[in-house]
Order: C-alpha cells, then structure tokens, then sequence
C-alpha cells in the first residue's frame, strides 16, 4: 500500500469533550423484534411480507442481533485504544431504532455537562440509508433535549487505510481457504437506484464509493500476489416495493452466475457493513451460503473490521484528525483511492431522503417532512 502520511502525534481532542458512537441498533430478545422493526420501516413502505420475512431471520437467532453486543465491544476497544494514549475523552452509545436510543443518550450527555462532542457512524459509505438518515436523527435529537451538545460527524471512512487494510487482511484469509483461481464477491446493502444516484455530493456517490475501496482491496492483494483475479461488487438484504429498482445483481444470483462460469470458488467479502451484525450472518453466513452449497461452490466469507486494531486505531485518529481541523489546523487526511478523503460537513443538499425535500443538514433541526414510501 502506498505509504500514507501519519496522524497528527499530539493526541489532544480540544474542542471535544466526548465522543458518540452512533448506530442502527437491532433486537436482544424475541418481543424486542416486531417493536424493533416498527422503529426501523415506520413511513418507509415496505411490504408486510418483506416484514415477516426479516422478522423470521431474527427469529432463527434467537430474536437476537449481534449488533448490540458488536457495538458494546467496539466502546470498550475504543476505551481501551484511548487509554493507551491517554485520551480522557468519554464515550457514549446512541442507536437509530434500538435502546440506548440516541435522544436518551443525548439527554445524558448534556447532564454530564457534555458542550461539543464528535459522533463516529456505524455506516462507511455516503448514501441517505447511511448518512443523511442518521444526521437527521442527531438533528432530531438534539431539537429534543434543551441545551444539547454540540455535535460533528467525523467524515466517511471507506477509503481510509485503516478501513480498507482490515478487509485486504480478512480477503486474504478468505482466500486461503479456497482453491486457486477463487473469484472475489464485494458485497454491500442494496438501496434505490434512485437513492444512489443522489447519493454524495456529486450522486453516484454510494455506489462509486464501494467501487473505490473494492479496486484498492483487490489491487493491494494483486500487488501481494501477482494473482489476478474475477472480481464483482454485488448487493444483499434488497427490500420495499418490487416495482422500486434497488441496486443489483443480487448476491445469490451473482453466486449463480459464477457457477455457470465455471469459477472454482468464491470469497463474499461485505466491504458494505462494518461489524457481522444480522446483514452478515443471516443474509451472507446463512442464505448465501445456502445457495453456495447447493451449487457446489466453495465460499468463504472474510471478516468485517469488529474491532480489529486497524480499524479502531482508524477511529481514535479521525476523532483527533476533526478536532485539529475543528481547531484551525490543517490535519494530514490519510486516504486510498481515486476518490479523495470524505468532506468533514455535508452539503446541504447532499443525499436527500427520497420524495422528502427539505432535509436538514447537520446541525439544523429537522424540518417537518411527510414520510413518504420509497
Ligand atoms: C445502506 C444501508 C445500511 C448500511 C449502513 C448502516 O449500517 O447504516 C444498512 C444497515 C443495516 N440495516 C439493518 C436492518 C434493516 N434494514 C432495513 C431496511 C433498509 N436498509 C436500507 C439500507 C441500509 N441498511 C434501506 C434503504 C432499507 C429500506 C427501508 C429504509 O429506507 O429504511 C430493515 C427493514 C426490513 C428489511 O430488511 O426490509 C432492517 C431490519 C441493520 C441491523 C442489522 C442487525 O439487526 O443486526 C443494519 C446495520
Ligand atoms: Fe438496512
């Protein structure tokens, strides 16, 4: 990999006084399921079956996502990545459809006298889904509970080298265990076509993004190797409306296809998702595989980064990356790709809900806005 500036030494966090983890959140138990999938489509339209189906993968794990727990050992990796810095910064845990919600986090942050803080986003990739949906809800928030803090969203990470190092490190393992000549399937949530072509600043963003960090996955594994391999960006977990196009083909196709192909193998790497939360093991781990087997195709699947030290040491330096720049200075913004490192503060009319004008940017509070079907 080429050799990347390094961060800023001085490990001083002013202007922040905590830093939030943000997420999508997911069910513990099997009565959090329904109410759990509620918060998540309230508005959003889609189908009933669509719903009872996705209810039936929480289901077969027992009601109970990983996510949570994933996240749980994300803070006390990131405490303990702090700590050995000396990095005093608190940290607090807010997700999107699940306990600890976001505004009873908030409304804890601003009785511990919390004034600014940083949020760190489960979710790598510019899109509404990943981006504008989860500043809206901070805006929420922060409209919910008087004299809240303060809050930055650190930039998009997928093209940091921390991010892409841990999928080079976990394709290669995936690899190993398949035969020679094994095919990579870059693997992300589906979305609208239509949310992904006004996705970033410029649209396309979502899908031009995954392209980006797939290209330096395999060119960094290339350069290893020597090996040149079948590579292909496909999708999973499509829902809404089936006359809605979402993005494909669809993994389980892809698999078909490959087959059909003659490839003798195949490593599914979910460069779309940062932790094996209920996406990974039920849609990839359970279904795809599925479809693996019954074709006689060999698949491994490679590890998101979870809490592999690339990764949260990633985190800790955008954390000190944003409070430099939030301080006047000029950080150095390590990035791979074609695409340049990710914009501190989104545009206003960055990633726009679909058929929902007028969405708040980062730190306005939310316009009202009929929900509407995608
Ligand atoms: C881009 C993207 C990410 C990646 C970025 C990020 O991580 O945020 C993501 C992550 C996740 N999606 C998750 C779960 C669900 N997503 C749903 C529905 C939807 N996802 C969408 C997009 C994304 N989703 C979209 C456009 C919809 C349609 C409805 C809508 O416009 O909102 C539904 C409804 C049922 C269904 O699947 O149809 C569920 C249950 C979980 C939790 C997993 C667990 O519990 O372990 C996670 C991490
Ligand atoms: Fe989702």
């Amino acid at each position: 990999m080429p050799v990347e500036p390094t961060p800023d030494p001085v490990f001083d966090p002013t202007p922040y006084d905590a830093v939030l983890l943000l997420s999508f959140g997911g069910p513990e138990k099997p009565a959090d399921v329904l109410p759990f999938l509620q918060n998540v489509t309230r508005g959003r339209g889609i189908p009933d079956e669509r719903l009872v189906e996705v209810g039936e993968h929480y289901y077969s794990f027992g009601g109970r996502s990983p996510i949570n727990d994933q996240n749980r050992e994300l803070l006390s990796a990131l405490r303990e990545s702090f700590d050995e810095v000396g990095l005093d910064l608190p940290l607090y845990w807010g997700n999107r459809n699940w306990e600890p919600y976001l505004t009873d986090t908030l409304r804890q942050m601003t009785a511990d006298g919390v004034r600014r803080a940083v949020v760190i986003v489960t979710s790598a990739y510019p899109s509404y889904s990943g981006c504008r949906q989860y500043r809206e809800n901070l805006a929420d928030a922060t409209a919910a509970v008087e004299g809240a803090p303060r809050i930055d969203k650190l930039r998009h990470y997928a093209n940091h080298p921390g991010f892409v190092g841990s999928f080079v490190e976990s394709t290669a393992e995936a690899l190993s265990k398949l035969p020679e000549g094994s095919a990579i399937a870059y693997v992300t949530h589906s979305i609208p076509n239509k949310m992904n072509e006004t996705s970033g600043p410029d649209g396309n963003g979502y899908v031009s993004w995954h392209q980006d960090v797939a290209a330096e996955i395999t060119a960094e594994l290339q350069r290893r190797t020597g090996v040149e391999r079948r590579t292909d960006l496909v999708y999973c977990s499509r829902s809404g409306p089936p006359q809605v196009p979402w993005l494909e083909p669809d993994v389980n196709d892809h698999l078909e296809a490959l087959a059909a192909d003659g490839v003798p193998g195949v490593a599914v790497v979910p460069i779309g998702f940062v932790s094996d939360h209920m996406e990974v093991i039920y849609d990839l781990d359970t279904e795809a595989l599925a479809t693996a087997e019954k074709l006689r195709l060999p698949m491994a699947r490679a590890a998101t980064p979870g809490t592999d030290p690339r990764f949260v040491t990633m985190l800790r330096d955008l954390v000190l990356e944003r409070a430099a720049a939030e301080r006047g200075e000029q950080p150095a913004r390590p990035c791979l790709g074609k695409l340049g490192p990710g914009w501190d503060d989104c545009r206003p009319d960055c990633c726009p809900a679909l058929r929902r004008p007028g969405a708040p940017t980062s730190n306005e509070p939310a316009a009202p806005a009929a929900k509407e079907s995608i």
